[in-house]
C-alpha cells in the first residue's frame, strides 16, 4: 500500500476506501497502467444515500477514457470495499481545484504519463475490449461443490483442444464467481495461444460499442473487430434485456463465431429458460452449447476462499475465529465476503489496530445486519412439520387434532418472532386464518413455553436450526 501511515490520521471511512480502491488497482492493472491513469485520479465525493462515488480527472479527455476502460476495475474495487457504491463517475475537474486534491502527488501526475498511443502498443492486441484482471485466474479461484462443473467446463475450454460444446453459458447470482472464471479461461488460452484475439467485455460495453458504431456509421469496423475473435467473453448478458437492435447484432454476432468454429463464452445472473426480454432465437443457440450454474458458496468454501484471499494480501493477519466468524455470517455471495475481508484489513492498517471478533464486528456492522438471514414462512412451516413429523400441507389445512394444532400454532408464533411478516398475512399464509387466531397461538406458546419444559426445548431448537 501507497504511504498509508502518513495519510491515515483524520481520514474519513471514503478516503480510506479510496486508498484501499487505488491499491487495489495498481495490483489488478500493474503500476504502468495504474500510474498513467488510474493515479491521477482524485476522490471528489461521495454520495451516502444513492452511493454514488464520484472521481475528479484531470482533463475532459482523460475523464472519459478512464471512464471507458477503467469503469468496470473502478466498480469492482469500490464495492469490494464499500458493498453499498452502486456507481463509479468520473468527471473533469477545473486546474485549480484538481492541484488541490492533488496534493501529495507530483504535478507531473496530473496529466496522464503514458501517452494514448503507447498504451494502445502497450495493450496486446488480442485484448481489445476490456483487459483482463491479471489476478482472476484458475490458481486464485476456489473450486467447491458450488463451482465445479463451471470450474470443469471453464478449464476444458482454456484447453483449446477441440470444439465439443460451444458456447459455454454460465449462469449464477452476482458475486459468485463468473467474471472471474471468464477472465481466467481468457489468461489461460492466452498462455496457451499467445497469438490468439481474446476479447473480453460486458453486455453493456458490447451495447455501447455498438451505438456508437452505429453513431459514427461505422459499424463494419465493429463487427469486424469482434468476428475475428478466437475467444469471444460477454459478461452479463441480461443487461441487453428487451434492447432490440443490440440482440440483433449479438445474435449475427453469435453465430458468425460459433459457425466460424471459434470459441464462445457467455455469463448471465440467470439460466437461459429464465432470461426475459432475451430473443429465443439467442435463448436457443444458447440451449446449444453447454449451460453450467454457479451457486452460492457454502461455508466451507467461503471459508477456503477467505484462506486463498488471505495468501495474496502480505502482513495481513487474521485469525481463525474471525475468518470463521466472517464465512458465517457473509453469506450473500463471494463479493461481499471478498469486499469485508478487504475492509477489515485496510481498516486494521489505517488505524494500526490489531484484527480480533470486536474489531471485525465493530468494523462490520453494516455489513452484518444486511447479511443476518431472512427467514421465510415456508421455511418454518417446513421445518416445524418435520420436527412433528406431520405433513407440510397440515399447517394450512382446517383440522384441529391436537397432533397438528400445537405444530401450527407452534409454527405461528415462531412466524411473528422471527419474520417480519403482519398478524394478517401470517394468517393468510396458515390457510386464511384470521390475525386473531395468529395473536391467540402466539399467546398459547408463550404460556406454555413458562410451563412445559420439552415444548421449550422444542422451540429452542426450532429457532437455532432457523436462525442456522
Ligand atoms: N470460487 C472463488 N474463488 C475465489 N474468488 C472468488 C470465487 N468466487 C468469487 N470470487 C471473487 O468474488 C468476486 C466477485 O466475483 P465475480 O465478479 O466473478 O462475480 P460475478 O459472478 O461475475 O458477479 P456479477 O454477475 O455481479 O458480475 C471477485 O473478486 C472474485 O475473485
Amino acid at each position: 500500500m501507497e504511504a498509508i501511515d502518513d495519510v491515515a490520521a483524520g481520514m474519513s471511512p471514503v478516503e480510506a476506501a479510496w486508498i484501499a480502491v487505488r491499491d487495489m488497482l495498481r495490483r489488478s492493472l500493474g503500476a504502468r497502467t495504474f500510474d498513467g491513469w488510474l493515479k491521477p485520479l482524485g476522490l471528489d465525493g461521495f454520495d451516502d444515500d444513492s452511493g454514488v462515488v464520484t472521481l475528479a480527472a484531470p482533463s475532459d479527455f482523460m475523464a472519459s477514457w478512464v471512464a471507458t476502460h477503467f469503469a468496470d476495475q473502478l466498480r469492482a474495487s469500490w464495492r469490494a470495499v464499500l458493498p453499498h457504491v452502486t456507481e463509479v463517475r468520473v468527471a473533469a475537474r477545473s486546474e485549480s481545484v484538481r492541484l488541490a486534491s492533488f496534493g501529495a502527488d507530483s504535478p507531473s501526475a496530473i496529466e496522464p504519463t503514458v501517452p494514448v498511443a503507447v498504451v494502445e502498443a502497450a495493450a496486446p492486441l488480442a485484448m481489445i475490449g476490456t483487459p483482463l484482471e491479471a489476478r482472476y485466474t484458475f490458481d486464485s479461484f476456489v473450486v467447491g461443490k458450488a463451482n465445479e462443473v463451471a470450474y470443469n467446463a471453464a478449464r476444458t475450454l482454456a484447453l483449446g483442444g477441440p470444439v465439443t460444446f460451444n458456447p459455454l453459458f454460465l449462469h449464477g447470482g452476482t458475486g459468485l464467481g463468473k467474471t472471474h472464471l471468464m477472465h481466467a479461461i481468457g489468461q489461460d488460452y492466452l498462455a496457451r495461444h499467445p497469438d490468439a484475439r481474446v476479447i473480453y467485455m460486458s453486455a453493456e460495453k458490447f451495447m455501447f460499442e455498438f451505438v456508437s458504431a452505429m453513431r459514427a456509421k461505422d459499424t463494419l469496423t465493429f463487427k469486424a473487430r469482434l468476428r475475428s475473435a478466437d475467444l469471444l467473453m460477454i459478461d452479463d448478458v441480461q443487461f441487453i434485456a428487451g434492447k432490440d437492435s443490440t440482440q440483433e447484432e449479438f445474435f449475427h454476432t453469435m453465430n458468425e463465431i460459433i459457425s466460424a468454429g471459434r470459441r464462445l463464452i457467455i455469463t448471465a445472473d440467470r439460466s437461459p429458460q429464465d432470461l426475459e426480454g432475451i430473443e429465443s432465437r439467442i435463448l436457443s443457440r444458447l440451449g446449444w452449447g453447454l449451460v453450467a450454474d454457479v451457486n452460492p458458496a457454502d461455508f466451507e468454501l467461503r471459508l477456503n476462499i477467505i484462506d486463498k484471499k488471505l495468501e495474496g494480501m502480505t502482513g495481513a493477519t487474521v485469525p481463525a475465529d474471525v475468518a470463521m466468524f466472517l464465512a458465517k455470517r457473509i453469506s450473500a455471495n463471494v463479493r461481499e465476503l471478498e469486499g469485508a475481508l478487504n475492509r477489515v484489513v485496510a481498516y486494521a492498517t489505517l488505524l494500526g489496530r490489531t484484527i480480533d471478533m470486536d474489531f471485525a464486528q465493530e468494523t462490520l456492522a453494516d455489513l452484518l445486519r444486511a447479511n443476518q438471514r431472512r427467514i421465510t414462512i415456508e421455511e418454518i412451516q417446513r421445518r416445524v412439520s418435520d420436527h412433528y413429523r406431520i405433513r407440510q400441507t397440515e399447517m394450512s389445512s382446517a383440522r384441529r387434532a391436537r397432533e397438528v394444532a400445537r405444530p401450527r400454532q407452534v409454527a405461528m408464533y415462531l412466524s411473528k418472532q422471527l419474520t417480519p411478516r403482519s398478524l394478517p398475512e401470517i394468517g393468510r399464509r396458515f390457510g386464511g386464518r384470521d390475525h386473531t387466531t395468529v395473536i391467540h397461538a402466539v399467546k398459547q406458546i408463550e404460556k406454555l413455553r413458562a410451563q412445559d419444559a420439552e415444548l421449550d426445548a422444542d422451540v429452542r431448537l426450532l429457532i437455532r436450526q432457523l436462525e442456522g
